[in-house]
C-alpha cells in the first residue's frame, strides 16, 4: 500500500515495472484524491495488488491535533478497507518513519470488527514496506490495546458480568507481569465502600474491585501514576430506571474500566518506565427489592454522607469510593479516572473529544499534549466551586448524588472532587460522549463502541514517565 502516486516508493515500483504502474494509474484517472484508493495489478511477483492511497494535506491548527498524523491514519484506514474481501492476508505499507506508529495504530484498529468471523475477510498482518519498524510495531500494540477496550465494551451484559470482567483482567495482564488483585463483596463491605455497595446490592451478580499494579525494575521516576475506571457492566438505571429505547447501549457503561485495563495492557507490553496502579470498581446497576431507593442515605468510605436522589447517577457512587481508596492507600503522584458518567457530556461534546475536568494545569497540559499526539482529543471543562455547590449541602446528607439537569457533567465532576485529596493532581475524564460512534466521523473506528481514549491515556503515561 502506497500513499498517493508521487512518493518515492511508487516511483521505485513504477521504474521496476517499466512504467506500467504509471500507465495503469493514468488510465484510472491519475493519482487518487484524499479518501480515494486506486488498486493496481502488480507485475512484481512479490505483491498481488498495489493500492495507491490518496492522503489529505490539510493542516488546520485549530483542530488541536497533529493533523499530519491523523491524515496518515485516515489514509491507511481507507487503504485497508479497500482491500477487504480480497483474500489478502499481509499488507506492506509505505510510510515515513515519523508516521509509522500512526500507520500501525490505524491498520490494527481498521482491521478490527466485533464479529471475529468477519475479520477473516479483512487483512490482518501488517508491516512497513520492506523494512522492520519499531515505531510501526508499537503502533500495532496501541491499536490492539484500543481493540481490547472495544471488545470489552461491545460484550453484552450477560457475557461480561463483574466476575467475568475480573477474570479477563487476570488472564490478560498477569502474563505481562502486571500484579492483579481481585476483591469481592465481603472486601468491599469491609472497606466501608458503602457508596459502591449501594449500587451493586440490587443485582444478583457479585461486584468486584480489581486492582492492577505495573512496577518495572527500571524506572525513570519513582512516583506512582494511578488510573481509575468506572465499570458498570450494565446500567439499567436501577429504581430510577432508564427509558427502554437504546438501553442496550449501557452494556458499554464499563467503558472507563475497559480503557483503564487496555491502557495497563499497553503500559506493560511497551514497558512504561514507571509504576502505574489501576483500580476498577465493577458492578451491575439493577432494580430489585434489594436495590437502593431514591432518598436513601449512605456513608461513603471517606465518612461523607450521600443522599441518593437518583439511582441512575450510580457511576459517581462507585467511583467516589474507588478514588478515595486509590488516593489513600496508594498515594499516587497523579490520578486520572475515566467514566461514561453523564448523558450531559453526550450533549456537550458528542464523540468529538473527551471532556476533562482538572484543576492542575501541569496535568492538564500533559493530557492535552497527549491528545494532540494521538488524535484522540481532550477538551477542558470548567471545574469550579460553583458546580460543587450544586451538589452540596443537601437536606439529609453532606452531598447529593445529583445536581439536576443544568451542567450535569460539571456537577458530577464536582461530586467526585469531594473524594480526592486536594494535594493530588487529578483529572476526571467523562467519556460518555466518546463511548460509541456511528462510524461516520472517524475512518479507522467502525460503528459501535470505540475503546476511546485508550491511546491518549497511554500517551499521558508515556509523556509523564519519559
Ligand atoms: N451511565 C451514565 C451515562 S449514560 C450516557 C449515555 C447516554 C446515551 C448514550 C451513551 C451514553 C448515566 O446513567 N448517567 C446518569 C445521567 O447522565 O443522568
Ligand atoms: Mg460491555
Ligand atoms: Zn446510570
Ligand atoms: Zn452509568
Amino acid at each position: 500500500m502506497v500513499e498517493d502516486g508521487t512518493n518515492q516508493t511508487f516511483l521505485e515500483l513504477n521504474e521496476k515495472s517499466g512504467s506500467i504502474l504509471q500507465k495503469h494509474l493514468d488510465a484510472l484517472g491519475g493519482p487518487p484524491k484524499a479518501g480515494q484508493v486506486r488498486q493496481l495489478p502488480s507485475s512484481d511477483d512479490e505483491f498481488d495488488i498495489i493500492a495507491i492511497v490518496g492522503q489529505s494535506n490539510k493542516a488546520d491548527p485549530s483542530e488541536n491535533r497533529d493533523v499530519n498524523l491523523e491524515n496518515v491514519r485516515a489514509a491507511v484506514a481507507n487503504g485497508v478497507k479497500a482491500l477487504n474481501g480480497l483474500q489478502i492476508e499481509k499488507v506492506q505499507i509505505a510510510v515515513d518513519s515519523e508516521a509509522a506508529q500512526a500507520a500501525g495504530e490505524s491498520a490494527k484498529m481498521t482491521a478490527w470488527t466485533y464479529k471475529a468471523d468477519k475479520r477473516e475477510k479483512i487483512p490482518q498482518k501488517f508491516s512497513v514496506f520492506k523494512k522492520d519498524s519499531l515505531e510501526f510495531d508499537q503502533g500495532l500494540i496501541l491499536g490492539e490495546a484500543q481493540n481490547i477496550a472495544r471488545e470489552l465494551m461491545e460484550l453484552p451484559g450477560n457475557l461480561l458480568t463483574p466476575s467475568i470482567f475480573a477474570d479477563k483482567c487476570v488472564a490478560l495482564l498477569e502474563p505481562l507481569g502486571v500484579k492483579v488483585n481481585v476483591y469481592g463483596a465481603d472486601w468491599i463491605k469491609e472497606q466501608n465502600m458503602n457508596a459502591f455497595w449501594s449500587v451493586a446490592k440490587g443485582s444478583s451478580e457479585e461486584p468486584k474491585f480489581v486492582e492492577m499494579i505495573w512496577e518495572p525494575e527500571v524506572k525513570n521516576r519513582e512516583e506512582t501514576f494511578a488510573l481509575v475506571g468506572k465499570g458498570v457492566t450494565f446500567d439499567s438505571g436501577g429504581i430510577s430506571i432508564k427509558p427502554s429505547a437504546n438501553m442496550g447501549d449501557m452494556r458499554g457503561d464499563m467503558g472507563g474500566a475497559a480503557v483503564t485495563v487496555a491502557t495497563m495492557y499497553a503500559a506493560a507490553k511497551l514497558k512504561i518506565p514507571g509504576k502505574v496502579l489501576a483500580t476498577t470498581p465493577l458492578a451491575e446497576n439493577m432494580p430489585s427489592s434489594n436495590a437502593s431507593k431514591p432518598g436513601d442515605v449512605v456513608i461513603a468510605r471517606n465518612g461523607k454522607s450521600i443522599q441518593i436522589d437518583n439511582t441512575d447517577a450510580e457511576g459517581r457512587l462507585l467511583l467516589c469510593d474507588a478514588l478515595d481508596y486509590t488516593a489513600e492507600v496508594h498515594k499516587p503522584a497523579a490520578m486520572i479516572d475515566s467514566a461514561t458518567l453523564t448523558g450531559a457530556m453526550v450533549i456537550a461534546l458528542g464523540d468529538g473529544a473527551t471532556g476533562v475536568f482538572c484543576k492542575d494545569n501541569d496535568l492538564w497540559n500533559l493530557i492535552e499534549k497527549s491528545g494532540h499526539e494521538t488524535g484522540d482529543r481532550a477538551w477542558r471543562m470548567p471545574h469550579y466551586q460553583h458546580y460543587f455547590d450544586a451538589i452540596s449541602p443537601t437536606h439529609n446528607a453532606d452531598l447529593n448524588n445529583t445536581g439536576g439537569r443544568a451542567a450535569g457533567s460539571a456537577t458530577a465532576a464536582g461530586f467526585l472532587s469531594a473524594f480526592v485529596p486536594k494535594d493530588i493532581p487529578w483529572a476526571h475524564f467523562d467519556i460518555a460522549g466518546v463511548m460509541d460512534t456511528t462510524g461516520s466521523t472517524n475512518p479507522y473506528i467502525c460503528k459501535g463502541m470505540t475503546g476511546r481514549p485508550t491511546r491518549t491515556l497511554y500517551q499521558t503515561l508515556k509523556n509523564y514517565f519519559n
